[in-house]
């Protein structure tokens, strides 16, 4: 018999390193969790020597779902009846009000699929899991044995495995959602992780939960130290005080981990003026507009061989991208070029970065988060006459469903042990005049006040990724000339657990100018 199976997306497209899973990105953007894959054993082909029984009709009835490429065919022996199934052995942060929901979701995917399902051995942790070696997790995991299937079975490659995630994890979202105004946690997701038959395996429960988390942190590249992270670092760097910074956009907010406390939380931007000296914001400025030999004057508008009308696509929110869309965005091939090929100026402004924020792990924001559309190192080119609309680059407390939001789950930015979402603009024009104006402006939305940093050749501004801001478009005085930033989306993570997010360290930064409802 030959039934039709979906395969997630390849990886490997043009620039892109072709190592880094993608199937559940594509997942995040159909709102749809994920699910962890552990203890690979070897190579199987889901073929004849698999017998599925009845679940044969039912492996292809979420085979189209959009943006799994095109099917795979497999054939399975109707003679052969292996009796597949599903065993939970392991959980942790899944109440008892919980956990027999999830329980349930899990055993009527496994009826679809005509597979047994046993949970009579569960190990319930009812905390959610803490690990020194992995700070700023969430915790709530859940461990599933697959029963039934050959030695040889790769959990890594099977079409059955990508098949069944995609159903228990859209069956467990559902969930969740359903439940999420009556128990308490439930709009935290579950990191579901599977695992061969282990037998009488001397690991702990505590040490195969984790690795659960380790091996989803290393497929989906959830916490990778940006280029040049451990290079020697200059002195300077490591000492460098901003300019100025600002506090902004003030809230009383519900403490993370701390039921029923509240604190006040503001973000902030910060602006360095000493970072990038000329020499290096000139080599960023040619790894913007491609190193080759044309040369381009640029007071024509961006050079057409790297930006193109209508390429802006560097926001998560659809009414901003509408009202970018008719602005100049990189190409498509100048993004994964600056992303991903090698750039000396790129490696030495991000070993900067890991130098300004030693307390932290610098991260760039992984493509799990928002998806590939998302790239985490992009760059700007606003002329007169462009229409901009505020927007946020990313908050995470509202990540979609993704390999990301199971491992860290939703908190405020800021929460102190988790990972601390911020963006990095370096301005990059030769020369800006002031009356070409073009600042990026900042909204403080309890008071509606804006605050506007003005684009000086060099500057580098750091801000907090849920900040509602925008560029400005330039003034007539610039004419066609474009106002140039390259953009780094980062994620700042802890290197302890429950540890301070503040971006100083601990310095002896400037006292920061406290705007709008910061200074209520
Ligand atoms: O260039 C600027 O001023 C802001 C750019 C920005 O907000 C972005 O790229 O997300
Ligand atoms: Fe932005």
């Amino acid at each position: 018999m030959i039934v039709t199976i979906a395969r997630p997306a390849s990886a490997g497209d043009g620039l892109r390193p072709a190592k880094r899973k993608r199937g559940r990105e594509v997942m995040s953007l159909l709102g749809l969790a994920s699910l962890a894959l552990v203890q690979p054993i070897q190579s199987f082909q889901l073929g004849p020597s698999l017998g599925l029984g009845r679940s044969q009709s039912t492996l292809c009835s979420t085979g189209s779902v959009s943006g799994y490429s095109s099917g795979v065919e497999a054939e399975f022996d109707d003679d052969i009846d292996n009796h597949l199934g599903l065993k939970v052995v392991a959980s942790s942060g899944i109440d008892d009000e919980q956990l027999p929901l999830v329980l349930g979701a899990i055993r009527s995917t496994c009826d679809k699929y005509g597979m047994t399902f046993d949970s009579s051995g569960i190990h319930a942790i009812s905390k959610p899991l803490r690990s020194k070696s992995l700070p700023g997790i969430l915790g709530r995991v859940l461990l599933v044995e697959m029963a039934g299937v050959p030695v040889s079975f790769d959990f890594d490659e099977s079409e059955l495995t990508a098949q069944l995630k995609i159903d228990l994890s859209g069956q467990i979202d559902q969930l969740l959602a359903e439940h999420r105004h009556g128990i308490t946690n439930t709009n935290q997701p579950i990191l579901l992780g599977f695992q061969a038959p282990r037998g009488d395996s001397k690991q702990s429960v505590q040490s195969s939960l984790e690795y659960v988390i380790q091996k989803e942190m290393s497929d989906y590249g959830l916490r990778e130290a940006v280029a040049g992270a451990s290079s020697g670092l200059s002195a300077e760097d490591k000492t460098l005080a901003p300019s100025y910074r600002v506090e902004l956009d003030g809230a009383m907010i519900e403490t993370v981990d701390c039921l029923g406390k509240t604190h006040f939380d503001t973000s902030s931007l910060i602006v360095f003026d000493d970072l990038v000296n000329d020499d290096l914001r000139r080599r960023l400025l040619n790894v913007v507009n491609g190193e080759d030999k044309e040369i381009w004057d640029d007071t024509q508008g961006p050079r057409p061989a790297r930006w193109v009308r209508g390429g802006l696509f560097d926001v998560a929110n659809d009414d901003a991208n509408q009202s970018s869309a008719a602005c100049y965005g990189l190409s498509e091939h100048a993004i994964m070029d600056i992303c991903y090929n090698e750039h000396p100026a790129i490696t030495e402004f991000e070993s900067k970065l890991s130098a300004l924020f030693p307390c932290f792990e610098v991260t760039r924001l992984p493509e799990s988060v928002l998806g590939p559309q998302i790239s985490p190192v992009t760059a700007n080119a606003p002329t007169h006459g462009d229409d901009f609309d505020f927007h946020i680059d990313c908050d995470p407390l509202q990540v979609p469903p993704s390999p990301w939001a199971d491992v860290f789950g939703r908190y405020p930015n800021r929460s102190r042990g988790r990972p601390r979402f911020v963006s990095c603009l370096v301005y990059l024009n030769d020369e800006w005049n002031e009356a070409f104006g073009a600042p990026t402006r900042f909204l403080d939305p309890l008071t509606q006040e804006v605050y506007d940093v003005t684009p000086k050749p060099g500057r580098v501004l750091v801000m907090d990724q849920d900040l509602s801001h925008t560029v400005v478009a330039p003034t007539q005085a610039a004419g066609r000339r474009p106002r140039y930033s390259l953009v780094w989306k980062l994620i700042l993570h802890p290197r302890t657990q429950g540890q301070e997010m503040k971006l100083s360290c601990g310095r002896n930064w400037p006292e920061p100018i406290l705007f709008g409802s910061a200074n209520i």
